[in-house]
């Protein structure tokens, strides 16, 4: 089962803290050592209070006190390093889930969950976390508390103690056997609390959708089922471990009374004298506190244990696009595109782009028209290696894009999407996005190429504006001039330009397609185009149908043609 493995899998982050945890064990080690010393000082004083020997009840009392003292000490040390640890145990997980998140290609993303993906890398790794914490600051000690005082318990009378022990493998049965049904409940909960994670990413993001239907009672009542859902599987496991407690305590109390029974057998041999019966009872009141422990750690392991089983799984996940080992930095000089007989599919059997191939000359422009699904985006999109192609390759200044690294590969090529997507942050940070140093003399030249500069001039903070997580306080004109200087700060010799349908007032349209053609100047470009003034300024047009291209030419051959270009620009292009 691959969950006895999700906690190895997390042996190579603990490694890396063995210095710290070794710290902290010897700490450890220290403070369990004190815990039978303060049973046996019990003892001591107990025979000297029978005495009345006040004197070495005093000197019993100092030591007590030292070694208090000590014990506080060392216990600093041990909750202090162990905590430390595992907090860093945790972080270098959470870094290395992300890392790996980002590397993950997007045909994983457009069937993950963003909320669900948001509860791993923030609930399930502070669980984990917590977990690491438990597991070195509270059941390590634990165990060693029990070992030790068990031991003493076994020099002082192992018959005493070996009786006492015989409920001991049926205590260990009957919380093994709750664990899995509480591995089950956790599971079952936090499927459901990301679930719910999930919907509300969604739901508050379209929350402008969700009021325009008035679909608010829908919500709830999605929202209200799977939050019904994970309270549930909580209600089951909580109720699971108050049975559990109540079923150990019982046994717990059965061999206290086996204790008490044997040991008052044991002193009318003449086996055991009373003071060391004082001292057996002050060891076995010391055994309570961890195997209490022990067992709430062990129920909060399964716990984790559901949380690091879907943190590997999501580590498991090979990308789908990948580079070659010995992959080089791509140097675009002149930026010469060709597919050469390319095909590529979503599903298999069914291909979007059909053994196409096609030539775009550096600083050309292609605009890309056709129906709706004929597969321009796809087309475009496989230039970056969004996704890798099925059949054919596809070249760029003569070198296979699947021998060149993805990074140099993308930052060769500027996109400008038709869905603008602002960052939290400033305007200047949204146009350097990517970049940790602003350039703001290339920020603001940017800016103006994209007529970006005025606007943003009139903003109270400038470029130090702060746009929200979807840049609501922008206009939709204004969110695309950003996006535009974004790529013109990018300067790429690519360009995939996805232009926008929806309608912009005439003034912010203008300014809009300014800009577009701007930066279209000097690159090779292509465009989806929607706008009729797009498609006449390309260089070449290409109708796709069905992932092939079925017409090529200048908006003028093509009309002269007769052909799809012609009866799809009558019906598209002529009423604007
Ligand atoms: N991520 C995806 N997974 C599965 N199928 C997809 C995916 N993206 C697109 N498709 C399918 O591939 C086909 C081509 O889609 P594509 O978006 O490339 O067309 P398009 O010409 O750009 O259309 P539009 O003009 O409507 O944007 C369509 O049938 C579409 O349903």
């Amino acid at each position: 089962m691959k969950n006895r493995s999700s906690y190895l899998q997390l042996i190579p982050f603990i490694l890396p803290q063995s210095t710290t945890i070794t710290l902290a064990f010897i700490c450890t080690l220290l403070f369990t050592t004190l815990w039978p010393i303060q049973a046996w000082l019990a003892g001591e004083m107990t025979e000297y209070i029978g005495r009345g020997d006040t004197n070495s009840i005093a000197r019993l009392a100092g030591l007590t006190a030292v070694v208090f003292i000590v014990k506080g000490i060392v216990q600093y040390g041990q909750d202090s390093l162990m905590a430390k640890a595992a907090l860093t145990i945790a972080l270098n997980l959470r870094k290395v889930v992300y890392s790996h998140l980002q590397k993950l290609s997007l045909n994983y993303f457009e069937v993950a969950k963003t909320g669900d993906l948001t509860y791993r890398l923030t609930e399930d790794i502070d669980r984990i976390g917590e977990v690491v914490n438990q597991f070195f600051h509270d059941f390590v000690p634990c165990i060693l508390q029990l070992i030790v005082v068990l031991g003493y318990m076994l020099w002082l009378n192992w018959q005493l103690t070996m009786a006492t022990l015989v409920l001991a493998p049926l205590m260990a049965i009957i919380i093994g056997a709750f664990g899995e049904r509480l591995l089950q409940y956790f599971r079952r909960s936090q499927n459901r609390i990301s679930n719910l994670s999930a919907l509300l990413t969604e739901v508050l993001g379209g929350i402008r959708l969700v009021q325009a239907f008035a679909a608010e009672d829908y919500e709830l009542s999605r929202f209200a089922q799977e939050a019904e859902g994970n309270c549930q599987a909580k209600y089951q496991a909580e109720k699971a471990k108050a049975f559990q407690i109540v079923v150990v305590g019982f046994l717990t109390l059965m061999s206290v009374v086996a204790i008490f029974f044997l040991g008052g057998w044991q002193i009318s041999q003449n086996n055991l004298t009373g003071k060391e019966f004082v001292s057996y009872l002050a060891g076995v009141a010391l055994l309570i506190d961890p195997i209490t422990h022990t067992t709430n750690n062990y129920n909060s392991f399964k716990e984790g244990q559901a949380s690091a089983d879907k943190i590997f799984e999501l580590l498991a996940i090979e990308p789908s696009v990948t580079e070659p080992k010995n992959a080089i930095a791509l140097q675009v000089v002149t930026g010469k595109v060709e597919y050469n007989s390319v095909s590529f599919a979503y599903v298999p059997q069914t291909p979007v782009i059909n053994n196409l191939s096609l030539t775009a000359s550096p600083g050309e422009t292609i605009a890309l028209v056709g129906s709706s699904g004929a597969g321009k985006s796809t087309l475009v999109n496989l230039l970056p290696r969004f996704y890798n192609v099925d059949q054919g390759d596809i070249l760029i200044d003569g070198v296979n894009i699947k021998n060149v690294t993805l990074k140099s590969l993308r930052q060769q090529i500027g996109i400008v999407p038709q869905e603008t997507t602002l960052f939290s942050g400033t305007i200047a940070q949204n146009i350097a996005f990517g970049k940790t140093d602003l350039d703001l003399q290339g920020i603001e030249k940017a800016a103006k190429i994209a007529n970006a500069h005025q606007f943003i001039s009139e903003l109270s903070q400038g470029y130090f504006t702060y746009v929200g997580e979807r840049g609501v306080n922008l206009s939709g004109g204004q969110r695309q001039r950003i996006t535009i200087a974004r790529a013109i700060l990018l300067n790429p010799p690519i360009l995939i330009l996805d232009e926008a349908t929806s309608a912009l007032d005439s003034e912010s349209e203008d300014l809009v397609q300014e800009a577009l053609e701007r930066i279209m100047q000097e690159r090779t470009v292509f465009v989806i185009a929607h706008r009729l003034a797009t498609v006449r300024r390309a260089d070449r047009i290409l109708v796709l149908e069905k992932g092939q291209i079925v017409e090529s030419g200048n908006h003028q051959e093509l009309l002269n043609k007769h052909g799809i270009y012609a009866s799809f620009y009558a019906r598209q292009f002529q009423a604007n």
